[in-house]
């Protein structure tokens, strides 16, 4: 009897669910049918992996707000949208899409910067780890992706490049066509590694997607980026329900979570011969010794652990902040911390030693809350900083191959600047790419406007008061509390208002006409960063890298596209993947033979 009655109510609560989500906003704003009574809708588009193109199509049907769920609006079209939305003091906050991204540690959420939902915690966060990204700082990681982008090159002419004779004739050399995506993000990971660690991560040098990282990223983000449509699955059924945690959820190891703690472990190893040998830096007899350079080296961990080191003196109260607790992964063995990650990466190895252990915290507490920021930090890095780079990398490399003219003018300018030593060959510096290289600024902002790495709604939750959003126009639409709302940076970017009639072409002269140079009006729309207070932080760092790699290549190669006619793949599960971009190489000024001069 309490069966049946059961069953018979299970049609009537989903009839209920879905005639209360179609009146959860007001009838005007138009959206696909479907979508008004349910998520799913927008959880299919991002599964089939061409969201964006959808968003933009519907944008073009139904104007600059469109319905993409029964609480989820999408908005499009007018620059003023964006402080409305993403405006410091304008109080939206991160949605549950970026709750997905959370793991769960021993029972408590931890949380990176970029999937913090918490403003207090994200602002007590950022505090400490600001200034490792500041523009201020950029000079000194200059060096560690000259280190990388040189041995890029290396790997590249050794494997794929032909070169010709005195006389023009190709050299024989197995001619192998270079699977240029790939090797983008070989790059893309191994300057982050450098960057973070001062060591690569071993992609360029092996030529493969070491310890399957890359793999391991990629279902990590096919797998939120749809759940993330749905968070309450995740947040009921899935990844943060305590009962599939415990009986379901097979633990794992990371092997970018393997490859960071142990180039973690050996710096606090130096460290701790520097705190053996000579207490702290300031009555230090050896500065340079081996603990002094831990401190010493231009990169990310040296940062964080400077922080470290001064709550530790400090006793910071950051320190017994629950959020930052939250991050710990300690175990019973304090020289052997233990982690646990979600599953989607695949089954425990044998050969790996780190797995889930529910015992919590132990004497060394205040060491492991200090190590485990700091390894929350460097993990964040990883994965905010190399598919992104990457994603940008390919996109810039393909235009330009299939607009053979923007080649053509990149590397004439190039060129040019070499000759008249306006700059360093292989590698131009920062400051030489932004006095002497306007076409090369131009065409990696293109690149970004064209391809904004993230491409899927930057969702914010509408606040207890409400929203009212203004128009061009002056009219209004009111949103109630909890609206999700969000602009896909791939849509807005297309916005002919802002970019032009041709905001659906590759045009990096847009970037160089009298309006734009003196009001920098597009500049300041350009969304791929993301905007306001929860902006990409590694952009400085983002810029570096992309105006040291593309002069770089260009000046030593010419490239060809191995398939002129055939087009790129492209996948979005948030970071937009693609593939299918090979191309042939030959070296521009190979090194003369001696025997041939
Ligand atoms: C071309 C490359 C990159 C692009 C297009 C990009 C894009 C973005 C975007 C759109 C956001 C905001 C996300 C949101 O509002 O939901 C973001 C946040 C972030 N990015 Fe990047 N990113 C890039 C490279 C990097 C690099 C290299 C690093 C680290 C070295 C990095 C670190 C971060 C961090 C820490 C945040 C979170 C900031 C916060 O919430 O306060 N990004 N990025």
């Amino acid at each position: 009897m309490l069966v049946s009655l059961a069953l018979a109510l299970i049609p009537a609560i989903v009839v209920y669910t879905l005639i209360k989500n179609y009146f959860l906003l007001t009838s005007s704003i138009p959206g696909p049918f479907v979508a008004r009574f349910t998520d799913a809708y927008r959880a299919l588009l991002v599964y089939r992996r061409r969201p964006h193109e959808v968003h933009l199509a519907l944008h073009k049907k139904h104007g600059d707000l469109v319905r993409l769920g029964p609480n989820y609006v999408s908005v499009t079209g007018s620059r003023t949208y964006v402080p409305q939305i993403y405006g410091i003091g304008k109080g939206l906050v991160k949605s549950d899409f970026y709750s997905v991204f959370q793991n769960v540690v021993n029972g408590r959420r931890a949380a990176s910067l970029v999937a913090e939902t918490d403003e207090s915690a994200h602002a007590k966060s950022k505090r400490l780890i600001a200034h490792a990204y500041s523009l201020s700082t950029l000079v000194e990681y200059e060096g560690l992706v000259e280190r990388t982008t040189v041995c890029f090159l290396d790997a590249l002419e050794e494997r794929f490049a032909t070169t010709r004779g005195a006389t023009g004739d190709k050299k024989s050399r197995p001619s192998q066509s270079l699977d240029l995506a790939r090797y983008l993000q070989f790059f893309a990971f191994d300057v982050i590694g450098e960057l973070t660690f001062s060591r690569r991560l071993g992609f360029i040098e092996s030529g493969t997607d070491v310890d399957n990282i890359m793999a391991a990223i990629g279902a990590n983000f096919s797998y939120f980026s749809v759940l993330g449509q749905m968070p309450w699955l995740d947040e009921t059924l899935l990844g943060k329900n305590p009962i599939y945690v415990k009986y379901f959820r097979k633990s794992v190891s990371s092997p970018i979570l393997i490859f960071a703690q142990r180039l973690l472990k050996e710096r606090l190893e130096d460290l701790d011969g520097q705190d053996n040998t000579g207490g702290d830096d300031k009555n230090r007899q050896d500065p340079k010794g081996k603990g002094g350079e831990s401190y010493n080296r231009p990169d990310f961990l040296t940062r964080f652990l400077k922080v470290r080191k001064e709550q530790m003196e400090s006793h910071d109260e950051a320190l017994s902040d629950g959020q930052i607790l939250s991050y710990l992964f300690v175990s019973e063995q304090p020289k052997h911390p233990r982690l646990i990650i979600p599953s989607s990466s695949g089954p425990l190895k044998q050969s790996q030693s780190l797995c889930f252990s529910p015992s919590l915290l132990n004497s060394n507490l205040h060491e492991y809350q200090l190590t485990s920021f700091s390894f929350l930090s460097i993990k964040m890095n990883i994965n905010a900083g190399s598919d992104t780079i990457a994603s940008t990398l390919r996109a810039i490399f393909y235009h330009l191959l299939k607009n053979p003219t923007s080649l053509t003018e990149l590397q004439s300018e190039l060129d040019a600047a070499a000759r008249d030593k306006k700059i360093s060959v292989p590698c131009p510096t920062w400051v030489e790419t932004q006095e002497n290289l306007p076409f090369l600024c131009a065409v990696i902002k293109e690149g970004l406007r064209m391809n904004p790495a993230l491409s899927l709604p930057l969702e914010r939750v509408v606040p207890a008061e409400g929203l009212t959003l203004r128009h061009e126009d002056n009219t209004t639409t009111s949103l109630p509390p909890g609206t999700i709302i969000g602009i896909n940076p791939w849509v807005f970017q297309r916005s002919t208002d802002i970019f032009g009639k041709d905001a659906e072409r590759w045009n990096p002269t847009r970037w160089l006409t009298a309006e734009e140079k003196s009001t920098k009006s597009m500049e300041h729309s350009l969304l791929a960063f993301g905007a306001g207070k929860r902006s990409c932080l590694g952009k400085n760092v983002a810029l570096l890298e992309l105006h040291k790699l593309i002069p770089a290549m260009l000046l030593k190669f010419n490239m060809t596209l191995t398939h002129p006619d055939r087009e790129w793949k492209v996948e979005n599960a948030w970071a937009l993947n693609q593939t299918d971009i090979e191309v042939n190489l030959s070296l521009r000024n190979p090194r003369r033979n001696p025997e041939e001069s």
